[in-house]
């Protein structure tokens, strides 16, 4: 079978927020396995809030998320580099071997073939020596460097990076790319935020452009075109912050294969395959709570 017919994420009428008032609605995408993402939009369209979401970090007020191929433990995720306490005593290679706790556990100890392989990811993301330093002595690089060397450790086959490449320098840049191209090759699959579209459109084969709501997702090239760029635009100056949940009528029945139910998601064809029997719902995230109210605003 070809592996890349298989979905590794399935969104179904999706819609996620905060306080019950959507930040992204009425997402309906199939992600193949092995697929490399840029996942683009303006600033606030609810990238970082998609990836939350993928992660079981934020529950859906709406729709579903099935990753039917995710064995558990499957999933690494990179949220958005926060500031770091500089006075936070440990050390880089401790910092990387959290990447192992998934084999290690809470109280578990390090051991020599688990040391060798801290060693490789930090030689792999360009930091061999740096094991004893600080993590608060870093740069901004070498600590997004080390946070791809932990991610590295947790051998994902899903992997979420969110703006992996904000405020670094060129350099950072291009051995970061290395990597997760490295990643594609080895099959796993990818959804990286991406904010500069020259990246995208030169490593990216497939693109997912948000903006409160898909406006296209399938090859890079025919996603980003100035029509739709434009269109993500002035959707994302319309959007109602203040919104409750729209549509109530089509969150219930988000399950049903009906693609006339939510019209905006399938800008690529990547048509809804109800076959998929052995699918099971994301051990965090999956399936909404039943809406209490509805308020279609717009
Ligand atoms: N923790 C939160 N509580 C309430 N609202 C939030 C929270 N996080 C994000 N939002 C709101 O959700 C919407 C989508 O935000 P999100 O961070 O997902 O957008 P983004 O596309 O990642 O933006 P950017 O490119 O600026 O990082 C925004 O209106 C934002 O203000």
């Amino acid at each position: 079978m070809n592996r890349l017919a298989l979905p590794m994420i399935r969104l179904d009428n999706l819609t996620l927020g905060y306080d019950r008032h959507p930040a992204v609605h009425h997402l309906s995408a199939e992600i193949p396995a092995g697929a490399l993402v840029a996942v683009v939009g303006p600033n606030g369209a609810g990238k970082s809030t998609l990836l939350k979401g993928l992660a079981g970090e934020l529950r859906p007020i709406g729709g579903r998320i099935l990753l039917p191929e995710l064995p558990a433990g499957g999933l690494a995720y990179m949220p958005q580099r926060g500031e770091i306490d500089h006075s936070f005593p440990v050390s880089v290679f401790d910092v990387v071997a959290m990447g192992l706790w998934h084999e290690i556990g809470a109280f578990g100890g390090v051991s020599r073939e688990q040391r060798r392989r801290v060693r490789a990811a930090l030689e792999a993301v360009g930091m061999a020596g740096f094991e004893s330093r600080p993590i608060g002595s870093l740069s901004g690089g070498q600590l997004q460097r080390a946070r791809f060397a932990r991610l590295m450790l947790q051998d994902a086959p899903l992997i979420l990076l969110d703006e992996p490449f904000a405020a670094i320098d060129s350099r950072t840049v291009d051995d970061l790319v290395e990597l997760i191209l490295g990643w594609h090759d080895e099959g796993r699959t990818i959804l990286t935020v991406v904010h500069d579209l020259e990246q995208v459109r030169r490593h990216f084969p497939t693109a997912l452009l948000l903006s409160r709501e898909p406006v296209a997702f399938g090859p890079t090239a025919e996603v980003l075109t100035p029509e739709r760029l434009a269109r993500a635009r002035r959707l994302s100056e319309a959007f109602d912050e203040h919104a409750h949940e729209c549509h109530i009528e089509e969150l219930t029945v988000a399950v049903a294969p009906d693609a006339a139910a939510h019209p905006h998601a399938h800008d690529h064809g990547h048509a809804h395959d109800e076959g998929h029997g052995h699918a099971h719902p994301h051990p965090a995230a999956h399936t909404a709570p039943r809406p209490r109210r509805g308020l279609p605003r717009h």
